[in-house]
């Protein structure tokens, strides 16, 4: 067995007015995204959107199912997103092989049956992130090139928010069910995401911090609007944004990062903005 898996249940907006530095970073942050040989698996009670990641080290990592999920297969009632943030990798899919150069990825629908993440070298190893979303309809697999991404400029070097954001896994790129993924990186100088901040009620949203230098950390805002919160991420670490909270953040430094998110709709431009001068 190497999946395993730890289960975060849901939270209220009043609930979390109470939490302390501690009981907050329980709930909402996942600290070892990344894990060599093992899938560990971060089940959320937000839209059941799972998420993981795997780095293929001394052997091949197959995709197993996991006991909340009542499935033989993984992918029986799921769809996934993969993002290889690491060297070349492979990921073997009913005996199909897609490479994944850095910064590729790849969408499996539902379906498909025996999933498998290598890397091309153990010196080198691929880094798959994964977010998985329940599906009920079976679309075609599909590689996302680096070409293949909607890449849109957002803010200013004078806000300190100038940032690329690129659009891997969203409908007018490939046929999903309910899983949204891409990947924004700041530019330097600029260390805020996200801002204006903005909430979507409709969807949850997962953010996994990468590129965050050594010494170096970003300040993660979640809460509503009028009652913020804030979390200290370091490189390669998830936070769970649920439906209610803004999903923020400024750096000590430039960095990337990757969203996921699931739903009500696959409106990527559905979202609430929060004027800078009302957040609390
Ligand atoms: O709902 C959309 C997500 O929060 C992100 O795509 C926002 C983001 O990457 C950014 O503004 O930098
Ligand atoms: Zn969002």
């Amino acid at each position: 067995m190497n999946n395993n898996y730890e289960v975060r249940y849901a939270s209220s907006p009043e609930a979390v007015k109470q939490y302390d530095t501690e009981a907050l970073r329980n709930e909402f942050l996942v600290e070892n995204v990344m894990t060599k040989d093992t899938l560990k698996w971060v089940y959320s009670h937000y839209d059941r959107y799972m998420v993981s990641g795997v780095v293929p080290v001394t052997k091949s990592i197959e995709l197993e199912s996991i006991d909340p999920l009542k499935s033989e297969n993984f992918l029986d009632r799921r769809e996934l997103g993969i993002i290889n943030i690491g060297d070349t990798g492979t990921v073997t899919v009913d005996g199909n092989s897609y490479t994944l150069e850095h910064k590729e990825a790849l969408y499996l629908g539902q379906g498909n049956k025996k999933v498998v993440f290598s890397s091309k070298s153990a010196n080198n190893p691929a880094q798959f992130y994964l977010n998985s979303t329940p599906a009920h309809k079976a679309f075609p697999n599909k590689k996302i090139g680096i070409n293949d991404v909607e890449v849109v400029e957002l803010g200013a070097p004078e806000t300190a928010n100038a940032r690329t954001l690129r659009k891997y896994i969203v409908n007018s790129v490939v046929d999903v069910c309910q899983l949204q993924m891409g990947m924004t990186t700041l530019k330097e100088g600029s260390v805020w995401n996200t801002m204006p901040a903005h909430v979507h009620d409709r969807r949850m949203e997962v953010y996994f911090y990468i590129e965050v230098p050594e010494d170096q950390a970003v300040c993660h805002f979640m809460g509503q609007p009028n009652e913020t919160r804030h979390i200290w991420m370091a490189n390669n670490q998830a936070v769970i944004s649920p439906p209610w909270s803004i999903h923020s953040g400024s750096g000590t430094s430039n960095y990337t990062f990757i969203w996921g998110m699931a739903g009500e709709n696959l409106d990527y431009s559905d979202m609430d903005t929060c004027k800078i001068n009302e957040l609390r």
